[in-house]
């Protein structure tokens, strides 16, 4: 197997691959099962370089597209942390100017990114905040949130973030309301518009941080809180602090540090 180029960064400790393939020819051919395969390789945290999930960037239409998978492999329409370090290596590369918005194409559709010094934010779009549904860890249950950020959600509110227990196993959680697995956040309150969570990834497991977990976090949080769009919450994770803005216009801002912290050739 030839070698090819990878990048390493993260965002709040959220960390990724990044594989350029601009035209498609370093890993566009691969079937699926070889790509599932080779992002597995590439995330394993021993005999790889690890990461919670793979950033193929690739050339689309013109414009640039981020071709997410998770560290099992599996597709994702949407990664908040992930888009922000795709946003920051285009930059550092200077494939795109940092000093005007960056649009980047994902699965749930084009994100407008704009650079500010060591913060990078993503605009999420319009979240949808829909009904209540059940999550459960041993020992514990809760009437969950379920919000969809392009990709879906569950949000518990917890007493303490150690009740969520150790999190090596995905959360139960109804599979009707959930088909395709979910993303579970476990959220105390810290303060006044500032909360903390943990995260279980689907496709990824327990991560330092999730970007579109942290938006999923905030909405719901306004929403118990008898806000709406016009609040601003911080969100502590394990990696960092992240900030989500709900604006007037009812779109979800999703800011913190997004770096690459390194570049190499790789045979994975
Ligand atoms: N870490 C990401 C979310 C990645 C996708 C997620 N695991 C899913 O399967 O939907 C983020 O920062 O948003």
């Amino acid at each position: 197997m030839p070698d090819y180029p990878f990048l390493k960064g993260h965002g709040t400790e959220n960390d990724f691959v990044l594989l350029p393939d601009h035209d498609g020819s370093v890993h566009g051919d691969l079937s699926p099962d070889e790509m599932a395969q080779r992002v597995r390789a590439l995330c394993d945290r021993r005999a790889g370089i690890g990461g919670d999930g793979v950033l193929r960037v690739v050339r689309e239409d013109g414009g640039w597209f981020m071709d997410y998978r998770n560290s099992d492999g599996s597709v994702s329409e949407m990664c908040g942390n992930g888009i922000r370090v795709f946003a920051r290596h285009l930059v550092d590369e200077g494939l795109v100017d940092g000093s005007a918005p960056i649009p980047v194409g994902t699965r749930d559709g084009l994100k407008t990114l704009t650079v500010d010094g060591d913060l990078i934010t993503a605009d999420m779009g319009t979240p949808r905040v829909l009904g209540e549904t059940t999550v459960a860890v041993p020992g514990h249950a809760w009437v969950a949130r379920h919000v969809d950020m392009g990709n879906p959600h569950a949000v518990a509110f917890v007493d303490s973030l150690d009740d969520a227990g150790h999190l090596l196993d995905p959360p139960e959680h109804d599979p009707a309301t959930y088909p395709e697995g979910v993303n579970v956040e476990f959220v105390v309150r810290r303060g006044d518009r500032h909360v903390a969570m943990r995260v279980h990834e689907r496709g990824s497991g327990e991560t330092r941080s999730c970007g579109t977990g942290a938006c999923a976090a905030m909405v719901a949080a306004a929403v118990a809180d008898g806000l709406g769009p016009g609040s601003a919450y911080r969100v502590d994770v394990p990696g960092g602090t992240l900030t989500v803005t709900w604006t007037e216009d009812d779109r979800v801002l999703l800011t913190g540090p997004a770096v690459i912290v390194a570049r190499g050739t790789t045979s994975l």
